[in-house]
């Protein structure tokens, strides 16, 4: 495949300051150059990707193309006008379409016809060897395949500038080659950048960056591919193209990079589906007007939270203050077994440790009669069973060297019976019937070898996985730490936070409710009531909020002043300072709003100066601010502390029929009633948290249709855990 004419003479320069910490990083690409960007998880290479995509704004700070400026104060290219298509390492395929044209889908957006988009699509297949299953459907596909389908689909958009980010991780072992030199092929003469942590895929690039917390340096080992390009190259170090040192700015407090992300809906609407995000595709349908799918605004709040989840500390706790705490822990390394469960053959019964030889001709009609040699206790170290004779044995006392099996007392007769049927060292135990090797003894590491892992990374840690712990002899894990401290803010006049109510006003529980789901979530919480409908006042309040030392705030949620009213206090107050509101089709949590929120540096001397913080602006309905966490928050915020994302899912049928808004995928509140059909509790009403906290399950009704016919299965997620 050669480069499409417009990829000649381009050039790719960037100068920005990088989310989360804002470090300063500048650096050029030349045309047809490749470049390899290696470094630490978290240090945001895909962050940086996914700026130069467009997918979000940098804080601050140009990217150009040729030129052309793509991203600047005030500008802000969308992602299917800059000619750049990214691979990320997400990318999901459209349910709905075939494997072929979900290919044919980046030409189609190009302006090819369906014909011509289908043959690129079916060459691109080829190349990847998913020819075969062109008309599969996208679940229909293993993980790797789905991957070498998003890679034909990258390719088939043949764009002038290709990001790649781990493009051969999820491949699987035995295509990797051939796609690794299907990229290699692509990547000669084309303007690339391929984000890897793999050196074998540092053969593709001309050159290297590591991008480290603090910013960018050339790589250890630039690799070259040994390809010569004709084209201009840049310096050799020109990890600082614009003549100054790469330096890593003051930080500006908290921040992460503004999003208007571009989401393709899954079409059916279904919330929680991951939203399709390929630059060049598609505009986020904000930007165009229109309402979001819950899809496409759950990848835009994941994508502007990005860089406060991710990488986040980790930290060594002992097992015993673990079983003790009433915190949710969870495994952040593998727990390896510093010795094996058990750690030495024992008897899983009170009875004799025998020699399985010696007793191969025992039966009913011609017993067996062997001496006792010895008592082994619980405790008692192993001792020596001598052939011809028997050790009595208690449960988990260490099997003598020498025995290999074990017969329970009750299947003996002791000659001179002592204590508890035991007969007494040196007195004679009569066997009736052989015994297998092996029988009643637990072997070493037959539960966990010593050195196997005993529980992966992502395990919550409960009460037999601790227990597993010990008896590994693990004393300490490395677990997840806290997540983000959230600032949550609920707004509105009527807001009364204590004492007996006034007239017109009512209890904050939103305040409550959220700081629970929070905290639930794995984050810290700072909870502010504003009981004004003042904007400045937010402001003042917001600004104080992160300016809190202490605090160090990461995330700001609000409730309430967010929709049409006359006093919409969020709205006022963050969108001009770079908050985008907009509608999501669904019910509750129609309005929301997300961004970078701009925010005047509290005590500073400057009085332009700002800090940055992300914003979650959510519904003032009780149900609506919950549902919206269940939806959009909630899944990112337990991923980063290793919680998992998800509410159990399933599917019901309904107990009775229902309506539901056309445009708008409803979520209900209900459960299940002795036949496993859903109940609704409530209607659809959004100020009804009492229904909403009788319910054990948040019911599902997709976009598309007005009526649900009792007996219909429809997606159930479970609340009550
Ligand atoms: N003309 C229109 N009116 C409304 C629209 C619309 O599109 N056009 N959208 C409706 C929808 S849908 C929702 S949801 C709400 C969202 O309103 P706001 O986010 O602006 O919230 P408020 O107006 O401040 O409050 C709504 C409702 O919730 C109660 N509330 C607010 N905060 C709390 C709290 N902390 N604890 C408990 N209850 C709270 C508040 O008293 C209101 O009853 O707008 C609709 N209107
Ligand atoms: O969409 Mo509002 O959130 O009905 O209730």
């Amino acid at each position: 495949m050669t480069p499409p004419e417009s990829a000649r003479g381009i050039g790719l320069a960037v100068d920005i300051a990088l989310p989360p910490r804002l470090a300063h990083i500048a650096f050029a690409v030349a045309p047809g150059e490749t470049l390899a960007i290696t470094g630490d998880n978290g240090a945001g290479k895909s962050t940086l990707l996914a700026i130069l995509a467009g997918l979000l704004r940098p804080a601050s700070g140009t990217v150009s193309l040729e030129g052309r400026m793509l991203a600047a104060d005030g500008v802000h290219v969308p992602p299917h006008r800059r000619g750049i298509t990214l691979l990320g390492q997400g990318a999901p395929l459209f349910p709905h379409l075939s494997v072929l044209d979900n290919v044919a889908y980046a030409p189609k957006a190009a302006g090819a016809g369906r014909t011509a988009a289908r043959e690129v699509a079916r060459a691109r297949l080829d190349e990847v060897g998913m020819l075969g299953f062109a008309a599969r459907r996208p679940h229909e596909l293993s993980g790797g395949q789905v991957r070498r389908v998003a890679i034909a689909r990258a390719l088939a958009a043949d764009p002038a500038v290709l990001l790649l980010d781990e493009p051969l991780a999820a491949v699987d072992r035995t295509a990797a080659p051939g796609i690794r030199s299907l990229l290699e092929s692509v990547l000669t003469g084309r303007l690339a950048l391929l984000v890897t942590h793999d050196p074998d895929d540092l053969v593709l690039a001309d050159r290297g960056l590591a991008l480290d917390r603090g910013g960018l340096s050339p790589a250890p080992s630039p690799s070259s591919n040994g390809r010569e390009s004709s084209l201009p190259r840049p310096d050799d170090d020109d990890s600082r193209p614009f003549g100054g040192p790469v330096v890593a700015a003051a930080s500006l407090g908290t921040t992460m990079g503004d999003t208007m992300a571009a989401g393709i809906g899954a079409g059916t609407g279904a919330a929680g589906t991951a939203a399709m995000t390929t630059a060049g595709a598609t505009t986020d349908a904000w930007e165009a007007g229109r309402a979001r799918t819950p899809a496409e605004h759950r990848a835009a709040v994941e994508l502007l939270l990005a860089g406060a989840l991710a990488a986040r500390p980790t930290m060594r706790v002992q097992v015993e203050l673990i079983a003790e705490s009433d915190r949710t822990y969870v495994l952040a390394e593998d727990a390896t077994a510093a010795i094996a469960i058990p750690p030495f053959d024992n008897s899983q019964m009170d009875g004799y440790a025998v020699r399985s030889a010696d007793l191969a001709a025992a039966s009913a009609d011609a017993p067996i009669e062997l001496p006792v040699t010895g008592i082994v206790a619980a405790g008692d170290a192993p001792g020596i069973l001598e052939a011809g004779g028997v050790a009595a044995i208690m449960t988990g006392a260490a099997v003598p060297v020498g025995a290999d099996a074990i017969v329970p007392v009750e299947a003996t007769r002791a000659l001179d019976a002592g204590p508890r049927g035991f007969a007494e060292v040196g007195g004679g135990v009569s066997f009736t019937a052989p015994v297998a090797s092996g029988t009643f003894v637990r072997r070493t590491g037959s539960d966990a070898e010593e050195g196997a892992v005993v529980l992966p990374p992502g395990t919550v840690l409960g009460a037999a996985q601790l227990g597993a712990l010990s008896s590994a002899g693990v004393d300490a894990v490395e677990v997840h730490g806290r997540g983000p401290t959230v600032l949550l803010v609920s707004t509105g006049a009527e807001l009364q936070p204590s004492g007996p109510l006034e007239p017109g006003r009512i209890r904050d529980s939103n305040r409550i409710a959220l700081t629970s789901a929070l905290v639930e979530a794995g984050a810290d919480v700072r909870a502010r009531t504003l009981t004004s409908d003042d904007p400045d006042e937010l402001v003042a309040l917001l600004a104080e909020g992160v300016a809190d030392e202490h605090a160090r705030i990461e995330l700001v949620v609000t409730t309430g002043g967010v929709s049409a009213g006359a006093f919409e206090v969020v709205r006022e107050a963050l969108e001009p300072r770079g908050v985008v509101f907009g509608s999501v089709a669904m019910q509750p949590g129609g309005p929301q709003g997300l961004g970078l929120a701009r925010l005047p540096r509290a005590h500073s001397d400057d009085p332009a100066a700002e800090v940055h913080v992300p914003v979650v602006a959510f519904p003032g309905n009780p149900v609506s601010c919950l549902v919206s966490f269940e939806l959009f928050l909630r899944p990112a915020l337990r991923a980063a502390v290793g919680l998992p994302a998800e509410r159990p899912r399933a599917w019901a049928p309904l107990a009775e029929a229902t309506a539901s808004p056309t445009g708008k995928h409803q979520v209900r509140r209900g459960r299940l009633d002795e036949h496993g059909r859903v109940v609704f509790v409530g209607d659809a009403s959004s100020h009804r948290i009492g229904s909403y906290a009788a319910s054990t399950v948040l019911v599902h009704l997709p976009v598309g249709r007005d009526a649900f016919a009792a007996g219909e299965p429809v997606e159930i997620w479970r609340i009550d855990d």
